[in-house]
């Protein structure tokens, strides 16, 4: 029997009273989480998918079979945008759309974030209509990476969704599935992967019957401008990782160099992903994943996102200015 501990509610010390308090999984945690000493909930674990279970083409792409990796599938919309403001609105009406589904369908919405300049994207669904309209106690909220830092630190991908996000909307504090700061980063991926692995047996996340991997019902990207997606980079053998859910870095190209992340197959095996790229910076990178004129020299991460359900991009015309 293996324990988990992202159960535990969040540390941050400011958490708002109306968090706190409607924790649906938890007795009622006080505010002010100065480490609560509670026992972590036991995460049985779930045996592991062999490699042949795993749909091939979630598999690592060689350069052999490169027209895998950058053919655009015919259900994949790209929609580009005049500007980063009508980017956030469309995607607030996108997400708000899914959370009504999914809440409908399943009683439940599971969402992965990311960290950088998605969580300003989302910065529209904290508005009106969607404030109110969407049900946030049906949302459960995960990470597709994380930096392993404190919450509290500036880094953290936690605190940067906490501070827009998170705290402007009542989702239940016991939802928010952040990873475990006290833990090394090896430590702190196979705390979430368990935490995961609880969750599908409870069937707050789904299970991919093709691929044998939890199935979010959507999972929202960011890309940094070297085309690396949660904290897969260019080149880094982690994007071949086809067995683990959740696994660790140690030496990020981008600081801070300890991370953990979500892994392709976890990805891939979304009902829907959502890539949300703004600002010219990003430009090259869009233009090797969706240019006509493909470098098949190139493999960037961005262009291994080829997800069992649907991939919508949400480009700014900066990011789409190469294409
Ligand atoms: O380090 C990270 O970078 C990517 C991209 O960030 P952005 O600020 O360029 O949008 C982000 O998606 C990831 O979660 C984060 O850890």
């Amino acid at each position: 029997m293996a324990s988990c501990s992202c159960f535990l509610p969040s540390t941050l010390r400011q958490l708002p009273n109306r968090i706190a308090s409607v924790n649906r999984s938890q007795p009622s945690i006080p505010l002010a989480f100065q480490s609560i000493p509670l026992k972590p909930i036991s995460c049985p674990l779930q045996p592991r998918p062999q490699l042949s279970s795993i749909n091939p083409k979630l598999k690592f792409r060689t350069k052999a079979s490169m027209a895998e990796v950058s053919t655009v599938k015919s259900e994949d919309k790209v929609q580009v945008f005049d500007s980063e403001e009508d980017l956030a609105v469309a995607l607030a009406k996108y997400v708000a759309h899914l959370s009504d589904q999914f809440a409908k369908q399943r009683g439940a919405f599971s969402v992965v974030l990311s960290g950088g300049s998605l969580v300003k994207s989302l910065r529209k669904l904290v508005e009106a209509p969607y404030i109110d309209s969407v049900d946030w106690s049906k949302w459960h909220v995960f990470w597709a990476d994380e930096r392993v830092v404190p919450k509290d630190h500036p880094d953290s991908n936690y605190f940067l969704a906490y501070n827009g996000f998170l705290s402007k909307i009542p989702i239940p504090a016991g939802n928010v599935y952040a990873i475990n700061d006290a833990l090394s980063a090896e430590g702190a991926a196979d705390d979430y992967e368990t935490c995961l692995k609880h969750l599908v047996k409870n069937k707050t996340i789904e299970l991919s019957e093709a691929t044998g991997f939890p199935k979010f019902d959507l999972m929202l990207l960011g890309m940094g401008p070297d085309g690396h997606i949660a904290s897969l980079f260019p080149g880094h053998p982690l994007v071949q990782e086809n067995e683990k859910w959740v696994t660790f870095i140690k030496d990020s190209p981008k600081p801070p160099p300890e991370r953990i992340t979500f892994t392709f197959p976890v990805i891939n095996s979304s009902a829907h992903v959502a890539l949300v790229v703004a600002g010219a910076g990003k430009a090259d990178a869009v233009h090797t994943t969706l240019g006509s004129d493909q470098n098949s020299d190139v493999v960037l991460p961005v262009q291994m996102v080829s997800p069992e359900g649907k991939l919508k991009w949400f480009l700014d015309k900066g990011a789409a200015s190469k294409l």
